[in-house]
């Protein structure tokens, strides 16, 4: 039987597809933060944008966020069923086929990219397309399964989206939308190797090089604290540049030292840790750090709009 009569097979099997599974394809607790930081990046962007074009804007980064993860999915279909992390997935599953997953990922990668160009401009849908292509393309098809750098050039993918949301309102790249992308992409490699390290056996098992897989746990300790020493002093540039305030740069140096002692936790680790508590504190702990980061930029930008208005 063809796969896609034994998709059908399944799906029919009393497993069929329901809402929440196709929402499941979209990566929607992952995506959140990815949206959020798009969100920053609007906000931050000198001019302001309609109230109408921006909400469009933002829907139609989420809708390729979401799109990127369904194609994400579609094409990792084989490892997911794999990885014990991955297998309850809505594909490895059975309730969606690969082939709904495909064309929902391109519709709607199709479909937000196209209204972003006509409705918002021309720039910021190119980046929106390239952004999906890097993820779905570079990242997934090809850097994931060949090289255990594969999220260092990969975590590009994930950094674009602030760069976007500042285009949707310039139709411009700027060095400080540049600066936004820079926080993410060093932010990148801790927060993944951090996971990385408690699920490299899911790795392993799946065939994925990932750095804890094929220059095992004590270099893949020794690049995080490396990413995460870089990282700290990149988080405060917004107020070395001038464009954030003073208390800006205190709290992100607070946190960004506070993220290095956590790195230094990882780094002492012993390979015979099993319960990897410090790898799975830093992983849970990057989400907060880059949620703050982003969230304090927000309430500046905003406060100055409110002063501003006032
Ligand atoms: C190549 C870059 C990245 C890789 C390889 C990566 C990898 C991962 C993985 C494997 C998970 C666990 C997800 C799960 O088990 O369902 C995760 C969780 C998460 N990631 Fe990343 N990530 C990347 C970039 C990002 C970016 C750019 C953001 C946001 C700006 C982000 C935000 C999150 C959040 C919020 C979670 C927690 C989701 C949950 O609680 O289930 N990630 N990441
Ligand atoms: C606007 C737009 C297109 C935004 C995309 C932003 C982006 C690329 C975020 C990265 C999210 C992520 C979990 C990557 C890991 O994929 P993985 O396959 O290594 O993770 P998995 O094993 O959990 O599927």
């Amino acid at each position: 039987m063809s796969d896609i009569h034994l998709d059908r097979v399944d799906a029919e099997a009393g497993n069929l597809a329901s809402p929440s599974d196709y929402i499941a394809l979209l990566k929607p607790r992952v995506m959140s933060l990815v949206v959020f930081t798009a969100l920053v990046g609007m906000m931050m962007a000198p001019g302001g944008i309609h109230p109408v074009l921006g909400f469009t804007a933002l829907l139609c980064i989420a809708v390729g966020a979401g799109a990127s993860g369904a194609l994400n999915m579609w094409y990792d279909a084989d490892i997911d069923a794999i990885m014990k992390r991955t297998s309850g997935r809505p594909i490895p599953s059975g309730r969606v086929t690969k082939g709904e997953a495909l064309a929902f990922g391109l519709t709607l990668a199709a479909f937000s990219v196209t209204l972003l160009a006509l409705f918002v401009n021309l720039v910021a849908g190119l980046l929106l397309a390239f952004t999906i292509f890097f993820y779905v393309v570079i990242y997934s098809m090809w850097l994931k399964r060949w090289t255990p750098q594969n999220i260092v050039i990969g975590g590009a993918a994930g950094a674009f989206p602030p760069v976007v949301g500042w285009a949707s309102v310039t139709g411009s790249v700027s060095f400080e939308s540049i600066v936004l992308f820079l926080m993410i992409f060093m932010w990148t490699p801790p927060h993944f190797w951090a996971l990385a390290m408690f699920k490299s056996d899911d790795y392993r098992r799946a065939g994925i090089p990932m750095l804890p897989v094929v220059s095992g746990l004590a270099e893949t300790r020794r690049q995080i604290l490396l990413y995460s020493l870089i990282l700290a002093p990149i988080g405060v540039l917004p107020t070395i540049l001038g464009f954030a305030s003073f208390a800006y740069g205190v709290a992100a140096s607070v946190l960004g030292l506070a993220f290095v002692i956590l790195a230094i936790r990882v780094y002492r680790m012993k390979d015979s840790d099993q319960a990897m508590l410090p790898a799975k504190r830093l992983f849970a702990f990057s989400i907060l750090y880059l949620f703050l980061l982003f969230a304090m930029l927000l309430v500046e930008r905003c406060i100055s709009l409110i002063g501003w208005a006032v």
